[in-house]
């Protein structure tokens, strides 16, 4: 919805363009549910009727004297209704909890299948934000709204059915007056409607400051600071201001609504009236009475509910339509994108001419980036911060597409191969990995979910990466949960933590390792022994690592030094430190820097 968008008839119609997808969904969580919860509210939208019917009935047998028969109708009906009633909580209660799960696990599939440069894009993540949000209950709600304005409009036509007989004037009368006060709901609808939506950006900012009070990761420096008070004011502010407005919206829905419903008073109380007059002059009987005057009532009320009805499914439909757009978002479908040829195994890895802008900039992060390497080789890549080094890890492990130039695997072009597989060759060490609060084994073992459960390979991964003494002296050894948001899980350190990391990556059994500061978080010795034990195990394989401390690229074959997107220098250590350019400058102030720690 843009700014000048109007919530009119058009758009109440709109309201129901969804419902195929809508119903697909629905249809797909439990399909035989689905059918009786239809066919219950179906059955409720006739009740109100026969229950009238049948009242008339009774009346009319208390004068006539067979009180008896008209009571037998009037109970039937009466348990039939309860036990629709009964039937309807259970089986809605269970159904909405599927339909939920089931709009859940759609949303969670759509995000997996989503790009990486999705997922970093700020649209995106407000339609994800937004649709977890109301995903749990909006689309049962719309559902049921659905389901209330058809079995409304059952009951309606049964009252004008009724009530067509004895003045049909009457029944235009009541049904106008309803639609002006829907008329009037509309409009007020329609301001509240751009308030919600408007509302979007001030709701985020509430919900970081949330974030940032509630989150243990971001407790520790709050504290220290202070800044409950300042983000806790922020807060109380943006919903101060919604307040202010809601309130607004109100007192104005307050107004209007007592006009039409004084409107809709004085037409029902005006036939109710004539209904009166006609039984006292024996126009009808007493039965007859009752059933017009509550055929007038049943008509108002059916009305109205069926146009609430309507302005609910406008309201709910401002998430739903927000619901679709995210579900319909271009998936990634890797072997779509890419090639179908296999890889079975990386020989040789080559970056030619690669230039790379992030999707929606037009920076170039990566300029003409050239190297090449072969099995048994190991670069390393260093430069100043944001000269480009997570972004060429990034390109490399495929979870981009749209460079310009190529990059080759033993000769071939990218492209044409299988990225699934390709990445399955790949190992790899994120700055920002992963702590799995789940168990050892698993924080280990996903490196490579084939072998997930097999206890040997686990123990051959933490013993190549050194972790084998660690390990054996947790609690509960591979089967200690770790984190914090399992009971009684073990803390550990950020030194433990990556270390786990890289036994993840390296259980992979890959054939091209891609270390993006492997050693960010280690002690000195441990980084020392992780990278005696990270030479063995790149031995035969093709390693790629970023260094920030150039200390620990002295053992790779050949460095790589990047500036502004380009690689500016290329050798090995002795040849860089000969060359004297800005590897020898960053090399020298950092042993400076050591040197004058020391
Ligand atoms: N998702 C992104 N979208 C747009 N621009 C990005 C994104 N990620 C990084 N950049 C930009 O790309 C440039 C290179 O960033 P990159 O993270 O690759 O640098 P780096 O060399 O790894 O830095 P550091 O040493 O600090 O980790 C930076 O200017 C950064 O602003």
């Amino acid at each position: 919805m843009n700014e000048n968008e109007q919530i009119g008839i058009k758009e109440v119609l709109q309201s129901f363009r969804h419902w195929r997808n809508l119903f697909a969904l629905i249809w797909r969580a439990n399909p035989s549910y689905l059918m009786r919860v239809v066919l219950i509210y179906l059955l409720l939208g006739v009740t109100p009727i026969v229950t009238l019917v049948a009242t008339k009935k009774l009346i009319d047998g208390v004068i006539a004297g067979q009180a008896l028969a008209a009571m037998g109708w009037y109970v039937g009906i009466l348990v039939f209704k309860q036990a629709l009633t009964i039937a309807q909580s259970y089986y809605e209660g269970l159904f909405q909890q599927l339909v939920a799960n089931a709009v859940q696990e759609k949303i969670i599939e759509k995000t997996t299948q989503l790009s990486l440069a999705d997922i970093e894009n700020t649209d995106v993540q407000e339609q994800l934000k937004r649709v977890q949000q109301e995903a749990m209950y909006r689309p049962y709600q719309m559902f049921t709204q659905m389901l209330n304005v058809i079995n409304n409009v059952v009951t309606f036509v049964g009252a004008v059915v009724l009530l067509i007989s004895w003045k049909w004037w009457a029944v235009l009368v009541v049904a106008l007056t309803t639609g002006i006060s829907f008329y009037t709901s509309l409009r007020i609808n329609q301001e509240q409607f751009k308030i919600v939506y408007e509302r979007a950006a001030k709701q985020r900012e509430a919900w970081y400051y949330t974030h940032l009070l509630t989150f243990d990761k971001t407790f520790k420096e709050i504290r220290l600071f202070q800044l409950g008070e300042f983000f806790l004011t922020k807060f109380k502010a943006i919903y101060r201001d919604f307040y202010i407005v809601d309130q607004k919206i109100a007192k104005k829905r307050l107004n209007w609504s007592a006009a039409s419903e004084t409107l809709n008073l004085v037409a029902l109380i005006s036939v109710i009236y004539l209904a009166v007059r006609e039984a006292m002059r024996n126009v009808f009987g007493v039965g007859n009475l009752y059933s017009y005057v509550q055929g007038i009532s049943l008509t108002q009320t059916s009305a109205q509910s069926v146009f609430s009805n309507i302005l609910a499914i406008c309201q709910h439909n401002l998430y739903i339509e927000q619901l679709f757009v995210f579900l319909a978002l271009p998936t990634v479908e890797p072997k779509l994108l890419s090639g179908v040829q296999d890889v079975e195994r990386i020989e040789t890895f080559e970056f030619r001419d690669v230039s790379f802008c992030y999707p929606g900039t037009e920076r170039e992060v990566l300029h003409n980036v050239s190297f090449s390497l072969q099995r048994g080789q190991c670069i390393a890549i260093v430069g100043r911060n944001g000269s480009g080094k997570t972004t060429l890890a990034k390109l490399i492990t495929q979870l981009y597409a749209g460079y310009d130039g190529e990059i080759l695997v033993n000769g071939e072009s990218v492209r044409t191969l299988d990225v699934e597989q390709l990445q399955k060759r790949i190992g790899v060490v994120f700055q920002d990995y992963v702590h799995y609060e789940m168990t050892l084994r698993h924080n280990i073992g996903l490196g490579n979910t084939e072998t997930i459960e097999d206890d040997e390979k686990i123990w051959e991964a933490s013993e190549k990466t050194g972790i084998g003494s660690f390990v054996r002296n947790l609690p509960h050894q591979l089967d200690t949960e770790l984190g914090r948001w399992v009971v009684k899980g073990e803390q550990l350190s950020g030194g433990q933590w990556q270390r786990i990391a890289i036994a993840r990556a390296f259980i992979r059994n890959a054939d091209l390792y891609v270390l993006d500061e492997p050693n960010s978080a280690l002690d000195p010795i441990a980084e020392f022994e992780m990278f005696e034990r990270i030479r063995d195990l790149l031995r035969d394989r093709l390693g790629i690592y970023i260094a920030h401390r150039l200390a620990s690229a002295r053992f790779a074959d050949r460095i790589l030094v990047m500036d502004g997107g380009q690689v500016i220098e290329q050798g090995t250590h002795d040849e860089l430190m000969a060359l004297d350019g800005q590897y020898a400058e960053m090399y020298n102030v950092q042993t400076n820097l050591y040197e004058v720690k020391a």
